[in-house]
Protein backbone atom coordinates (compact mmCIF):
# COMPACT_ATOMS: atom_id res chain seq x y z
CA UNK A 1 0.00 0.00 0.00
CA UNK A 2 1.15 3.47 -0.09
CA UNK A 3 1.28 5.72 2.35
CA UNK A 4 -0.14 9.38 1.29
CA UNK A 5 -0.05 11.94 3.15
CA UNK A 6 -1.52 15.52 2.58
CA UNK A 7 -0.18 19.29 3.43
CA UNK A 8 -3.01 21.62 3.95
CA UNK A 9 -5.89 18.61 4.37
CA UNK A 10 -8.30 20.84 6.09
CA UNK A 11 -8.86 22.74 2.78
CA UNK A 12 -11.21 22.23 -0.31
CA UNK A 13 -8.75 20.67 -2.35
CA UNK A 14 -7.22 18.34 1.11
CA UNK A 15 -10.89 17.40 1.40
CA UNK A 16 -11.28 16.44 -1.67
CA UNK A 17 -7.97 14.30 -1.82
CA UNK A 18 -9.45 12.76 0.86
CA UNK A 19 -12.44 11.97 -0.49
CA UNK A 20 -11.22 10.17 -3.22
CA UNK A 21 -7.76 8.95 -1.87
CA UNK A 22 -9.99 6.99 1.40
CA UNK A 23 -11.52 4.44 -1.39
CA UNK A 24 -7.89 4.14 -3.32
CA UNK A 25 -7.53 0.71 -3.94
CA UNK A 26 -4.15 0.98 -3.42
CA UNK A 27 -3.80 3.79 -1.01
CA UNK A 28 -3.21 4.26 2.88
CA UNK A 29 -3.80 7.67 4.12
CA UNK A 30 -1.11 8.01 6.42
CA UNK A 31 -1.14 11.83 7.25
CA UNK A 32 -3.78 14.60 7.40
CA UNK A 33 -2.25 18.00 8.13
CA UNK A 34 -3.44 21.31 9.63
CA UNK A 35 -1.76 23.82 11.17
CA UNK A 36 -4.73 25.53 13.64
CA UNK A 37 -6.96 21.97 13.37
CA UNK A 38 -4.14 19.59 15.22
CA UNK A 39 -5.42 17.03 17.34
CA UNK A 40 -9.51 17.04 16.10
CA UNK A 41 -10.40 14.30 14.03
CA UNK A 42 -10.71 15.21 10.21
CA UNK A 43 -14.02 14.38 9.67
CA UNK A 44 -15.34 16.74 12.33
CA UNK A 45 -14.74 19.46 9.74
CA UNK A 46 -15.01 17.83 5.99
CA UNK A 47 -18.15 15.95 7.31
CA UNK A 48 -18.66 14.23 4.43
CA UNK A 49 -15.71 11.79 5.67
CA UNK A 50 -17.46 10.73 8.73
CA UNK A 51 -17.34 6.69 9.02
CA UNK A 52 -14.83 6.73 6.25
CA UNK A 53 -11.47 7.38 8.38
CA UNK A 54 -10.10 8.10 12.03
CA UNK A 55 -7.47 10.08 11.16
CA UNK A 56 -6.49 13.20 13.06
CA UNK A 57 -5.27 16.42 11.72
CA UNK A 58 -1.53 16.80 12.93
CA UNK A 59 1.08 19.18 12.58
CA UNK A 60 4.66 17.36 12.67
CA UNK A 61 7.87 18.33 11.04
CA UNK A 62 8.93 17.83 7.50
CA UNK A 63 11.14 15.44 8.90
CA UNK A 64 8.69 13.30 10.61
CA UNK A 65 6.25 13.50 7.03
CA UNK A 66 9.04 12.39 4.96
CA UNK A 67 9.69 9.02 6.58
CA UNK A 68 5.76 8.20 7.21
CA UNK A 69 4.63 8.69 3.99
CA UNK A 70 5.47 7.52 -0.19
CA UNK A 71 3.68 10.34 -1.21
CA UNK A 72 2.93 14.10 -0.33
CA UNK A 73 0.19 15.83 -1.74
CA UNK A 74 1.09 19.48 -0.70
CA UNK A 75 -2.26 21.22 -0.75
CA UNK A 76 -1.32 24.89 0.62
CA UNK A 77 -1.86 28.64 -1.32
CA UNK A 78 0.53 29.90 -3.76
CA UNK A 79 4.23 31.04 -2.45
CA UNK A 80 3.73 28.90 0.38
CA UNK A 81 4.25 25.16 -0.90
CA UNK A 82 7.77 26.57 -1.82
CA UNK A 83 8.67 26.26 2.09
CA UNK A 84 7.81 22.34 2.24
CA UNK A 85 8.90 21.14 -1.28
CA UNK A 86 12.75 20.99 -1.23
CA UNK A 87 13.10 19.31 2.21
CA UNK A 88 9.70 16.84 1.40
CA UNK A 89 12.00 15.96 -1.50
CA UNK A 90 15.17 15.11 0.57
CA UNK A 91 14.60 11.38 0.97
CA UNK A 92 12.65 9.19 -1.27
CA UNK A 93 9.27 10.83 -0.74
CA UNK A 94 7.45 11.24 -4.28
CA UNK A 95 5.76 14.97 -4.23
CA UNK A 96 2.57 16.52 -5.73
CA UNK A 97 1.77 19.96 -5.99
CA UNK A 98 -1.55 21.30 -6.43
CA UNK A 99 -0.21 25.09 -5.67
CA UNK A 100 1.35 27.21 -8.48
CA UNK A 101 4.62 27.40 -7.18
CA UNK A 102 6.28 25.13 -9.61
CA UNK A 103 4.07 25.57 -12.65
CA UNK A 104 5.92 28.32 -14.50
CA UNK A 105 9.19 29.19 -15.40
CA UNK A 106 10.69 31.28 -12.22
CA UNK A 107 11.03 34.13 -14.18
CA UNK A 108 7.76 34.19 -15.39
CA UNK A 109 6.34 33.03 -12.15
CA UNK A 110 8.57 35.90 -9.99
CA UNK A 111 6.71 38.17 -12.52
CA UNK A 112 3.35 36.92 -12.53
CA UNK A 113 2.86 36.28 -9.01
CA UNK A 114 5.01 39.29 -7.55
CA UNK A 115 6.39 36.70 -5.29
CA UNK A 116 10.48 36.09 -5.17
CA UNK A 117 10.77 32.06 -5.70
CA UNK A 118 13.23 30.33 -2.96
CA UNK A 119 13.64 27.10 -4.50
CA UNK A 120 15.11 26.97 -8.04
CA UNK A 121 14.13 23.30 -8.80
CA UNK A 122 12.05 23.05 -12.32
CA UNK A 123 9.14 20.48 -12.03
CA UNK A 124 7.09 18.52 -14.81
CA UNK A 125 3.76 20.28 -15.47
CA UNK A 126 1.85 17.52 -14.54
CA UNK A 127 -0.99 18.06 -17.34
CA UNK A 128 -1.18 14.33 -18.30
CA UNK A 129 -2.72 14.11 -21.02
CA UNK A 130 0.14 16.60 -22.74
CA UNK A 131 2.79 15.18 -20.24
CA UNK A 132 3.02 11.82 -20.59
CA UNK A 133 6.71 12.24 -18.84
CA UNK A 134 5.08 13.17 -15.77
CA UNK A 135 5.23 9.59 -14.67
CA UNK A 136 9.11 9.22 -14.79
CA UNK A 137 9.28 12.10 -12.32
CA UNK A 138 9.56 11.80 -8.39
CA UNK A 139 7.66 15.93 -8.09
CA UNK A 140 4.95 17.20 -10.48
CA UNK A 141 3.65 20.21 -10.42
CA UNK A 142 -0.35 19.70 -10.93
CA UNK A 143 -1.25 21.89 -13.38
CA UNK A 144 -4.25 25.39 -12.32
CA UNK A 145 -7.99 24.76 -12.41
CA UNK A 146 -8.24 27.34 -15.39
CA UNK A 147 -5.55 26.06 -17.62
CA UNK A 148 -6.68 22.59 -17.28
CA UNK A 149 -10.06 23.26 -19.01
CA UNK A 150 -9.25 25.48 -21.42
CA UNK A 151 -5.85 24.02 -22.42
CA UNK A 152 -7.74 20.77 -22.81
CA UNK A 153 -10.14 22.78 -25.10
CA UNK A 154 -7.30 23.89 -27.52
CA UNK A 155 -4.71 21.79 -27.47
CA UNK A 156 -5.60 19.48 -30.22
CA UNK A 157 -5.54 22.53 -32.64
CA UNK A 158 -2.92 23.95 -31.21
CA UNK A 159 -0.78 20.86 -31.86
CA UNK A 160 -2.19 20.92 -35.47
CA UNK A 161 -0.72 24.42 -35.86
CA UNK A 162 -4.37 25.69 -36.79
CA UNK A 163 -5.06 28.41 -34.27
CA UNK A 164 -4.87 32.07 -34.94
CA UNK A 165 -6.28 33.45 -32.16
CA UNK A 166 -7.46 32.04 -29.19
CA UNK A 167 -10.39 33.75 -26.85
CA UNK A 168 -10.72 31.43 -23.42
CA UNK A 169 -14.42 32.51 -21.75
CA UNK A 170 -14.44 30.67 -18.40
CA UNK A 171 -16.94 30.55 -15.47
CA UNK A 172 -16.09 28.94 -11.93
CA UNK A 173 -17.71 27.64 -9.24
CA UNK A 174 -16.56 29.13 -5.92
CA UNK A 175 -14.60 26.72 -4.65
CA UNK A 176 -11.88 27.90 -6.93
CA UNK A 177 -11.48 30.24 -4.37
CA UNK A 178 -10.26 28.32 -1.54
CA UNK A 179 -12.10 27.70 1.89
CA UNK A 180 -11.85 30.83 3.37
CA UNK A 181 -14.75 33.62 2.70
CA UNK A 182 -14.14 36.54 0.11
CA UNK A 183 -16.21 39.55 -0.40
CA UNK A 184 -17.05 37.66 -3.55
CA UNK A 185 -18.52 34.42 -1.92
CA UNK A 186 -20.71 36.52 -0.20
CA UNK A 187 -23.93 34.98 -0.81
CA UNK A 188 -26.00 38.08 -1.65
CA UNK A 189 -23.22 39.21 -4.07
CA UNK A 190 -22.61 36.06 -5.58
CA UNK A 191 -26.57 34.10 -6.29
CA UNK A 192 -28.08 35.00 -8.77
CA UNK A 193 -25.01 37.29 -10.30
CA UNK A 194 -22.19 36.43 -12.50
CA UNK A 195 -18.62 38.19 -11.71
CA UNK A 196 -16.55 38.85 -14.12
CA UNK A 197 -12.83 39.14 -12.82
CA UNK A 198 -9.00 40.02 -13.85
CA UNK A 199 -10.35 40.60 -17.22
CA UNK A 200 -7.31 40.42 -19.24
CA UNK A 201 -4.34 39.46 -16.92
CA UNK A 202 -5.64 36.95 -14.94
CA UNK A 203 -2.23 34.40 -13.29
CA UNK A 204 -3.74 31.40 -15.45
CA UNK A 205 -2.94 32.65 -18.56
CA UNK A 206 0.37 32.40 -18.52
CA UNK A 207 -0.12 28.86 -17.95
CA UNK A 208 -2.41 28.23 -21.18
CA UNK A 209 0.09 30.14 -22.78
CA UNK A 210 3.19 28.15 -21.80
CA UNK A 211 1.04 24.78 -22.80
CA UNK A 212 -0.42 25.78 -25.86
CA UNK A 213 2.97 27.32 -26.94
CA UNK A 214 4.99 24.71 -26.59
CA UNK A 215 2.42 22.90 -28.77
CA UNK A 216 2.47 25.58 -31.42
CA UNK A 217 5.81 28.11 -31.44
CA UNK A 218 4.01 30.05 -33.19
CA UNK A 219 0.96 30.69 -31.70
CA UNK A 220 0.89 34.12 -29.85
CA UNK A 221 -2.38 35.84 -29.44
CA UNK A 222 -3.88 34.25 -26.67
CA UNK A 223 -6.73 35.69 -24.47
CA UNK A 224 -8.37 34.38 -21.01
CA UNK A 225 -11.25 36.12 -19.02
CA UNK A 226 -12.49 34.05 -16.07
CA UNK A 227 -16.28 34.85 -14.01
CA UNK A 228 -17.52 33.26 -10.73
CA UNK A 229 -20.83 31.74 -11.13
CA UNK A 230 -23.08 30.89 -8.59
CA UNK A 231 -22.16 27.64 -7.94
CA UNK A 232 -20.25 25.51 -6.03
CA UNK A 233 -17.99 22.95 -8.14
CA UNK A 234 -17.02 23.13 -12.03
CA UNK A 235 -15.41 25.36 -14.76
CA UNK A 236 -16.74 25.19 -17.87
CA UNK A 237 -15.28 27.32 -21.02
CA UNK A 238 -15.83 28.26 -24.21
CA UNK A 239 -12.70 28.46 -26.54
CA UNK A 240 -13.21 30.89 -29.40
CA UNK A 241 -10.53 29.54 -31.33
CA UNK A 242 -9.78 31.74 -34.64
CA UNK A 243 -8.04 28.78 -37.35
CA UNK A 244 -5.62 29.75 -40.16
CA UNK A 245 -7.86 27.35 -42.47
CA UNK A 246 -11.19 26.60 -42.67
CA UNK A 247 -12.39 23.86 -40.84
CA UNK A 248 -16.22 22.13 -40.50
CA UNK A 249 -17.55 20.10 -37.61
CA UNK A 250 -16.33 16.75 -38.84
CA UNK A 251 -13.04 18.29 -39.68
CA UNK A 252 -12.66 19.02 -36.04
CA UNK A 253 -14.14 15.98 -34.61
CA UNK A 254 -11.66 13.94 -36.63
CA UNK A 255 -8.59 16.15 -34.94
CA UNK A 256 -9.80 15.67 -31.54
CA UNK A 257 -10.72 12.22 -31.27
CA UNK A 258 -7.28 11.21 -32.58
CA UNK A 259 -5.37 13.41 -30.19
CA UNK A 260 -7.48 11.80 -27.21
CA UNK A 261 -7.56 8.46 -28.48
CA UNK A 262 -6.21 6.48 -25.51
CA UNK A 263 -6.75 9.55 -22.93
CA UNK A 264 -9.33 8.27 -20.48
CA UNK A 265 -10.25 10.95 -18.81
CA UNK A 266 -11.26 12.94 -21.57
CA UNK A 267 -14.49 12.52 -23.41
CA UNK A 268 -16.27 13.76 -26.23
CA UNK A 269 -19.61 13.11 -25.71
CA UNK A 270 -21.34 15.13 -28.59
CA UNK A 271 -23.27 18.70 -28.28
CA UNK A 272 -22.75 20.99 -25.62
CA UNK A 273 -21.25 19.35 -22.28
CA UNK A 274 -22.62 20.35 -18.67
CA UNK A 275 -20.83 20.82 -15.65
CA UNK A 276 -23.41 18.15 -13.96
CA UNK A 277 -22.19 15.54 -16.33
CA UNK A 278 -18.35 15.67 -14.64
CA UNK A 279 -19.67 17.03 -11.26
CA UNK A 280 -17.22 14.90 -8.94
CA UNK A 281 -15.48 13.03 -11.40
CA UNK A 282 -12.12 13.22 -13.12
CA UNK A 283 -13.42 13.31 -16.39
CA UNK A 284 -13.12 16.66 -18.96
CA UNK A 285 -15.94 16.64 -21.56
CA UNK A 286 -15.22 18.58 -24.79
CA UNK A 287 -17.71 19.61 -27.28
CA UNK A 288 -17.19 21.51 -30.53
CA UNK A 289 -18.69 23.50 -33.75
CA UNK A 290 -17.52 25.12 -36.80
CA UNK A 291 -18.33 28.67 -37.53
CA UNK A 292 -16.61 28.59 -41.48
CA UNK A 293 -18.20 31.60 -42.40
CA UNK A 294 -15.05 33.26 -39.94
CA UNK A 295 -13.36 30.73 -39.61
CA UNK A 296 -13.89 30.11 -36.05
CA UNK A 297 -14.63 26.60 -33.76
CA UNK A 298 -16.11 26.97 -30.60
CA UNK A 299 -14.94 24.44 -28.35
CA UNK A 300 -16.76 23.76 -25.40
CA UNK A 301 -15.31 22.58 -21.81
CA UNK A 302 -16.33 21.19 -18.69
CA UNK A 303 -14.28 20.08 -15.57
CA UNK A 304 -14.73 19.47 -12.02
CA UNK A 305 -12.47 22.43 -10.60
CA UNK A 306 -11.64 20.52 -7.26
CA UNK A 307 -11.39 16.73 -9.15
CA UNK A 308 -9.68 16.95 -13.08
CA UNK A 309 -8.82 20.56 -12.11
CA UNK A 310 -7.01 19.59 -8.96
CA UNK A 311 -7.17 16.56 -6.25
CA UNK A 312 -8.32 13.85 -9.29
CA UNK A 313 -5.53 15.39 -11.53
CA UNK A 314 -3.07 15.07 -8.57
CA UNK A 315 -3.97 11.14 -8.05
CA UNK A 316 -3.80 10.33 -11.94
CA UNK A 317 -0.85 12.01 -11.64
CA UNK A 318 -0.17 9.52 -8.50
CA UNK A 319 -0.97 6.75 -10.36
CA UNK A 320 1.24 7.25 -13.01
CA UNK A 321 4.36 7.78 -10.86
CA UNK A 322 3.86 4.59 -8.66
CA UNK A 323 3.46 2.72 -12.01
CA UNK A 324 -0.39 2.12 -11.48
CA UNK A 325 -2.77 2.59 -14.09
CA UNK A 326 -3.85 5.87 -14.45
CA UNK A 327 -7.52 5.45 -13.62
CA UNK A 328 -7.11 3.40 -10.87
CA UNK A 329 -9.52 4.72 -7.76
CA UNK A 330 -10.35 7.36 -10.42
CA UNK A 331 -13.02 5.93 -12.47
CA UNK A 332 -16.22 7.40 -11.25
CA UNK A 333 -19.17 8.57 -12.90
CA UNK A 334 -20.20 12.31 -11.92
CA UNK A 335 -23.04 12.63 -8.96
CA UNK A 336 -25.33 13.69 -11.59
CA UNK A 337 -28.73 14.90 -10.45
N1 LIG B 1 -9.78 25.25 -5.00
C1 LIG B 1 -9.48 24.89 -6.24
O1 LIG B 1 -10.38 24.69 -7.08
C2 LIG B 1 -8.07 24.70 -6.65
C3 LIG B 1 -7.02 25.00 -5.84
N2 LIG B 1 -5.73 24.82 -6.27
C4 LIG B 1 -4.59 25.15 -5.42
O2 LIG B 1 -4.45 24.18 -4.40
C5 LIG B 1 -3.95 24.80 -3.22
C6 LIG B 1 -4.96 24.58 -2.12
O3 LIG B 1 -6.18 25.17 -2.51
P1 LIG B 1 -7.51 25.07 -1.67
O4 LIG B 1 -7.62 23.72 -1.08
O5 LIG B 1 -8.60 25.61 -2.49
O6 LIG B 1 -7.17 26.13 -0.51
P2 LIG B 1 -7.89 26.31 0.89
O7 LIG B 1 -7.73 27.73 1.25
O8 LIG B 1 -9.25 25.74 0.85
O9 LIG B 1 -7.00 25.41 1.88
C7 LIG B 1 -5.63 25.57 2.02
C8 LIG B 1 -5.22 25.03 3.37
O10 LIG B 1 -3.83 25.28 3.52
C9 LIG B 1 -3.54 25.65 4.85
N3 LIG B 1 -2.71 26.84 4.79
C10 LIG B 1 -3.07 28.11 4.54
N4 LIG B 1 -2.01 28.92 4.55
C11 LIG B 1 -0.95 28.13 4.83
C12 LIG B 1 0.42 28.37 5.00
N5 LIG B 1 0.93 29.60 4.90
N6 LIG B 1 1.22 27.31 5.28
C13 LIG B 1 0.70 26.09 5.41
N7 LIG B 1 -0.58 25.80 5.28
C14 LIG B 1 -1.40 26.81 4.97
C15 LIG B 1 -4.85 25.95 5.56
O11 LIG B 1 -5.00 24.98 6.57
P3 LIG B 1 -4.66 25.26 8.13
O12 LIG B 1 -4.87 26.73 8.38
O13 LIG B 1 -5.66 24.40 8.79
O14 LIG B 1 -3.26 24.81 8.30
C16 LIG B 1 -5.92 25.74 4.51
O15 LIG B 1 -7.00 24.97 4.97
C17 LIG B 1 -3.76 26.29 -3.53
O16 LIG B 1 -2.44 26.52 -3.92
C18 LIG B 1 -4.71 26.49 -4.70
O17 LIG B 1 -4.35 27.57 -5.48
C19 LIG B 1 -5.45 24.30 -7.48
C20 LIG B 1 -6.46 23.97 -8.34
C21 LIG B 1 -7.85 24.19 -8.01
C1 LIG C 1 -12.77 31.49 -8.06
C2 LIG C 1 -11.30 31.77 -7.87
O1 LIG C 1 -10.92 32.68 -7.17
N1 LIG C 1 -10.46 30.97 -8.51
C3 LIG C 1 -9.04 31.11 -8.41
C4 LIG C 1 -8.37 30.05 -9.21
C5 LIG C 1 -8.41 28.74 -8.57
C6 LIG C 1 -7.13 28.28 -7.98
O2 LIG C 1 -7.14 27.69 -6.95
O3 LIG C 1 -6.01 28.56 -8.63
P1 LIG C 1 -4.83 27.53 -8.91
O4 LIG C 1 -5.42 26.52 -9.80
O5 LIG C 1 -3.73 28.33 -9.54
O6 LIG C 1 -4.33 26.95 -7.68
C7 LIG C 1 -8.52 32.42 -8.98
O7 LIG C 1 -9.11 32.97 -9.88
O8 LIG C 1 -7.40 32.81 -8.57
Amino acid sequence: MIKAGIIGASGYTGGELLRLLVSHPDVRLELATSRSLAGKPVASTHRHLEGFLDLKYENPGLEEIRERCDVVFVAVPHGTAMNYVPELLDGNTKVIDLSADYRLDIPVFEKIYGIKHSDPRNAVYGLVELHPEAAKEDFVANPGCFPTGATLAAAPLAAAGLIDIAVFDSKTGISGAGISPTETSHYPNLAENIVPYKLTAHRHRAEVVQELTRLDGKLRNINFTPHVIPSIRGIFTTAHLFTKETLSTEDIRGIYEEFYRDKPFVRLPGGVPSLTAVRGSNFCDIGFEADKENNRVVVLSAIDNLVKGASGQAIQNMNLMFGLGETRGLWLPAAAP
